[in-house]
């Protein structure tokens, strides 16, 4: 396996009195794309917030490989009150690291827009687009800030079946441009969308990881009962 991209080694975290996350590590290598599944209250919004430096762990590291870049989208995208062009182009004017002019951040939104399948919409209200056209906004935002890791919390449970297989879509795509490939890993509380997109699936109860398998691993009723009788458990619970 390639050498890690991002990872956590034995994090815990603690929110308030709460035990979010214990003793978890986690390595994960370009190109994978890792579905983060568990009840409510597991920690899986946790890990993705510790990966990405929302979060401070109480104990363990977070590691990084140098000059990985990072993205992360929510289950609602924070959008600003402005067109869709100017929600993408804003955030990549004000990244004093890239010294783009307005014209030139005006450029690469319209690239992320195009790519998004949004540019008849470039001129409008951001926040008056449908949820699923304001998720794949947020995406083009990430997108034109060319991260190597997409991090996404639930980024399909609010939308409708025909929109979340858009987005669905889109991530896949992402994860396998073939000019750039985006590493994935995201939080889902359906089985089919980890099934269709995940290549590694990671299960967490009560802030513990207690699975971390390939996804036909982790979907095989004769290799997972062995493996992780938790997760097992949890499978069953979802599909019954
Ligand atoms: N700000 C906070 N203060 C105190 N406890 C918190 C806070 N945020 C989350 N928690 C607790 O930490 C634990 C992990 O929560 P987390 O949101 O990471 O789980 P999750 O698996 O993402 O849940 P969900 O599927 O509902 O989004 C839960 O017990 C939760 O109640």
């Amino acid at each position: 396996m390639s050498a890690a991209q991002i990872g956590l080694d034995a994090v815990s975290v603690r929110l308030g009195a709460q035990a979010a996350l214990m003793g978890v590590s986690l390595r994960i290598a370009a190109g994978e794309r890792v579905a983060l599944v568990g009840a409510n209250g597991s920690g899986k919004s946790t890990l993705l917030r510790t990966l990405h430096g929302l979060v401070p762990p109480t104990q363990g590291q977070v590691q990084q490989a140098p000059g990985v870049r990072q993205a992360m989208l929510f289950q609602r995208p924070h959008l600003l009150r402005l067109s869709a062009l100017n929600n993408v182009a804003l955030g990549l004017w004000l990244d004093r690291a890239r010294g783009l002019s307005w014209a030139a951040a005006k450029v690469l939104a319209l690239q992320a827009l195009e790519r998004v399948g949004l540019l008849s919409v470039a001129q409008q209200n951001g926040r008056q687009l449908s949820g699923g056209q304001q998720q794949r906004l947020a995406l083009a935002r990430a997108w034109a800030r060319q991260p190597d890791v997409l991090l996404l919390d639930e980024p399909t449970a609010s939308l409708d079946p025909h929109a979340k297989r858009e987005v669905e879509a889109l991530m896949a795509d992402f994860a396998s441009s073939e000019e750039r490939a985006l590493t994935l890993v995201w939080a889902s509380h359906n089985l089919g969308q980890v099934k269709r997109l995940a290549t590694r699936v990671v299960y967490l109860e009560g802030g513990r990881l207690m699975a971390d398998l390939p996804v036909a691993d982790f979907f095989n009723p004769a290799v997972l009962p062995a493996c992780s009788p938790a997760a097992h458990a949890f499978v069953q619970g979802e599909l019954s």
